[in-house]
């Protein structure tokens, strides 16, 4: 299997409208621009339009088509495993910004990304962003550099945006219309690393059954994010830092060297330095990839992000799962002010979607939290608390407990009832979010574990009783 990418399309400059696309994968995310009256599709290989070499994705998977203002529609092109919004299958569909479908067991995101003719003061505004004071000086740095070739090292908590921000570079440098590649380092098997990295020719190794451009070559002039950069084996360093020096590659198995320009970024949320002095990280290489480096917050240090990023994400999770939730109570919020967030943005973003997912009023009120932020906060201390009933707090919720929660068939005569409404939902959402962090993190369901933060016998036990994995 490799991570590739993409026969590169190139786009008229002056759209009238642009979103992006972002497929994330096994090995890493590609993002490709949406422009209208050009539909791209997606699928596995030739002739689609983006090739991720996936085996849950059909040839030529799903269409996907700019639209104005009205969004981005979707099609399924007859595909075997199908093409899933909200934990539904659908045929076609049209998405709003944030919206994210399954097509097999690759995640689709869209987002608009302004007018390339309005310039980058538009792109600003348009940017789904929310910053803070400590953003603000960040993002001003990150603009600045961004005009630029010079390698960017950006260094942050699992979760704090590293590949927002490095997104944000990317769109706002003169390279914006060129394509941005983001390749997860620890997903990569050890020995596709070089083939991944540099391409390779027909018959390198085995199982190459035709020859492919690596992302040096895809990305073009424009950039890659090296993301857990620290989890680079050692002779992939080697092989990194001679890119870097010489901006040549050669494909596996050619001996033609082939002139590369992309800029590259690099995200971790390891102490490189302190992996330099255990000679775990080349010194060179990391001097090379941190000309320039940024530091993102925890959100636990940045707690005036969390009301704004809290409403961002209630109104992008009303437009993914259809819902109307008009606001956050006090309460609520004062839960999500005191709550460690030991996951940053994206442990907040969950909880936010799920909080969308679950409220049965039309505001989020501490009942619709996860438990484990109920407990931070100061809410209900003068009432008793409206705590989740038990098959709403999944990760605190025993074997058994699990079991009894899945879907049943009513007894003959017996009515729908609300709660089994509001238990599928719930269940379609929670397999939803578990495959997203499978896909993210390669299928490593430890770390998937981790970000999810459940237990990994949890993860594995939902897995199972899901069908993740059976179903494509
Ligand atoms: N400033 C922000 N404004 C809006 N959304 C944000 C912001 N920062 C992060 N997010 C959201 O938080 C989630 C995690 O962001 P991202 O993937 O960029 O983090 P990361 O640091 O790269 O994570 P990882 O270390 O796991 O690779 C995403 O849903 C992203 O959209």
């Amino acid at each position: 299997m490799n991570s590739t990418f993409v026969r590169t399309r190139r786009r008229d400059l002056v759209p009238s409208r642009r979103a992006a696309l972002l497929l994330i994968h096994r090995v890493g995310i590609e993002v490709r621009d949406l422009t209208e009256g050009e539909p791209l599709t997606v699928g596995r290989d030739t002739p689609a339009d983006v090739c991720v070499h996936d085996p849950t994705l059909s040839r030529v998977h799903a269409r996907f088509r700019l639209i104005g203002d009205a969004g981005i529609e979707v099609d399924d092109l007859g595909s075997t495993n199908g093409t899933w919004l909200s934990g539904r299958r659908i045929e076609r569909a049209t998405l709003a910004v944030g919206d994210e479908v399954m097509l097999g067991g690759v995640l689709a995101r869209v987002r608009f990304i302004g007018s390339a003719a309005t310039g980058a003061g538009a792109r600003e505004e348009s940017a789904d962003l929310v910053a803070g004071p400590a953003m603000t000086t960040l993002l001003r740095m990150a603009r600045q550099v961004a005009h630029g070739r010079i390698s960017v090292l950006l260094r942050g908590e699992t979760g704090t945006g590293k590949e927002v921000l490095a997104r944000y570079i990317h769109d706002h440098g003169t390279a914006r219309d060129e394509p941005m590649i983001c390749i997860n380092c620890g997903a990569i098997p050890k020995e596709l690393v070089e083939s991944t990295f540099f391409g390779h020719e027909r018959g390198a190794f085995t199982g190459a059954h035709q020859g492919r451009p690596g992302v040096f070559e895809s990305a073009g002039a424009g950039t890659i994010l090296l993301d857990e950069i620290g989890e680079l084996p050692l002779p992939a360093q080697v092989a990194l830092l001679r890119v870097l020096e010489e901006r040549r590659v050669c494909r596996v198995g050619s001996t033609r060297e082939i002139a590369v320009s992309a800029r590259v970024i690099a995200a971790t949320h390891r102490d490189l330095q302190a992996m330099v002095e255990a000679q775990t990280f080349r010194a060179d290489l990391y001097f090379r990839l941190s000309a320039v480096t940024l530091d993102i917050p925890p959100l636990r240090q940045r707690r005036e992000d969390i009301e704004p990023l809290a409403r961002q994400f209630l109104r992008a999770s009303n437009l993914t799962h259809g819902r109307a939730i008009e606001d956050i109570t006090p309460r609520a919020l004062a839960c999500l002010n005191e709550y460690p967030w030991s996951g940053n943005v994206r442990e907040l973003h969950n909880v936010i979607e799920r909080a969308v997912v679950l409220a049965v009023t039309d505001v989020i009120d501490v009942g619709d939290l996860p438990e484990r932020l109920v407990q931070h906060g100061q809410a209900g201390e003068d009432e008793p608390r409206a705590m989740p009933p038990q098959a709403m707090s999944p990760q605190a919720m025993s074997p058994r407990a699990m079991e009894s929660s899945f879907p049943r068939a009513p007894a003959r005569g017996e009515p729908s009832s609300v709660s089994a409404g509001l238990r599928e939902r719930v269940q379609a959402y929670e397999k939803e979010v578990i495959r997203e962090a499978l896909a993210a993190t390669g299928g490593n369901r430890t770390e998937a574990a981790r970000r999810l933060g459940m237990p990994v016998r949890t993860l594995s036990y939902k897995i199972k009783a899901f069908g993740i994995g059976e179903d494509g």
